[in-house]
């Protein structure tokens, strides 16, 4: 009953999370540096618009992942999650939300290479140099040298998730994804070509409704634990809670890509993959794993 979505409760924002042009950033543009400070201190989310995923990427992405949509259950069921998948090859997954009549039913199925093979590699190439490219700017954004993620995570690793979100005749009574906040460093999400509203971030302590911007290829950047992890003493940046909701008419796809450190690698009291083997199940919780990883600071800026 807590976890329904009260839409009468929900207040529009009063301005929409902060809209970032990657184009006009650099090092040294002092504005640029304060407003992606600010959007990352006050928000935790932003908009980023002017940043070459080709239209085209985007296009077959979304294509794949509609088609995989439409095949048979019988079909998808022949790529079933491993049971109690802990191990970390939950990495690409598909995840089915509110099927009608909306009884909640989040179903991962594993994207496999016979769906969605050269056109996940492309997509996730293109976010990988933008993930890499955003790190840089909130280092320097905390007053750190642009490298310093790179340094402390490795190679990174990337995992993409898929949430498709049927329509669901009652939007009010069930929601798409549970509050939670991601295990990532940073998160890419995608929202699709004429998507409609469906994610919501919790900002004040009120749900506010993300307005997708009807820039193309605008994507949704929000900041993880890991980030917050080694900076979250003195107030820095914070992982905001998220969830999504489910639309009467429309359905909804969004494309999820999780930006985050090498599994070895330490944070806090756990190493990253740890982290992750408690954070991934098929529940997601608030912020309680978070809670795990708690530590001192590991970078004083
Ligand atoms: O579908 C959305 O808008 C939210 C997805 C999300 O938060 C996630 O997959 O972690
Ligand atoms: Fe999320």
């Amino acid at each position: 009953m807590s976890e329904r979505p009260k839409l009468a409760a929900i207040v529009p924002a009063p301005n929409n999370i902060p809209i970032i042009d990657l184009s006009k950033l650099s090092e040294g543009d002092r504005d640029g540096i304060m407003q992606l400070k600010t959007a990352c201190e006050e928000w935790g989310f932003f908009q980023v618009v002017s940043r070459g995923i080709g239209p085209s990427v985007v296009e077959n992405i979304t294509n794949v992942a509609k088609d995989f949509i439409k095949l048979p259950l019988e079909e998808k069921e022949k790529y079933p999650m491993a049971p109690g998948n802990q191990k970390l090859d939950w990495c690409n997954m598909f995840a089915l939300g509110v099927e009608p009549p909306c009884i909640r039913n989040l179903k991962l199925w594993p994207l496999k290479p016979a769906h969605f093979g050269e056109t996940l590699e492309v997509y996730s190439r293109e976010i990988r140099k933008l993930c890499k490219d955003l790190l840089w700017y909130i280092a320097v954004s905390l007053g750190l040298k642009g490298d310093v993620f790179e340094e402390m995570f490795g190679v990174a690793v990337q995992a993409v998730r898929m949430n498709y979100y049927p329509p669901c005749s009652r939007p009010d009574l069930v929601l798409g994804l549970s509050p939670h906040s991601d295990g990532s460093a940073i998160t890419v999400l995608q929202q699709g070509k004429g998507s409609s509203v469906g994610l919501q971030i919790l900002k004040d302590r009120k749900w506010v409704s993300v307005q997708p911007i009807p820039i193309p290829n605008a994507l949704v950047i929000n900041i993880g634990d890991t980030i917050e992890v080694p900076t979250n003493y003195n107030g820095r940046y914070k992982s905001v809670e998220h969830r999504a909701v489910t639309q009467m008419e429309q359905d909804r796809l969004s494309i999820v890509t999780f930006y985050s450190p090498r599994y070895e690698v330490e944070l806090g009291r756990y190493n990253h993959g740890d982290y992750t083997k408690h954070y991934v199940s098929d529940k997601l919780q608030d912020k309680r794993t978070l809670e795990f990883a708690k530590m001192e600071p590991e970078i004083s800026t």
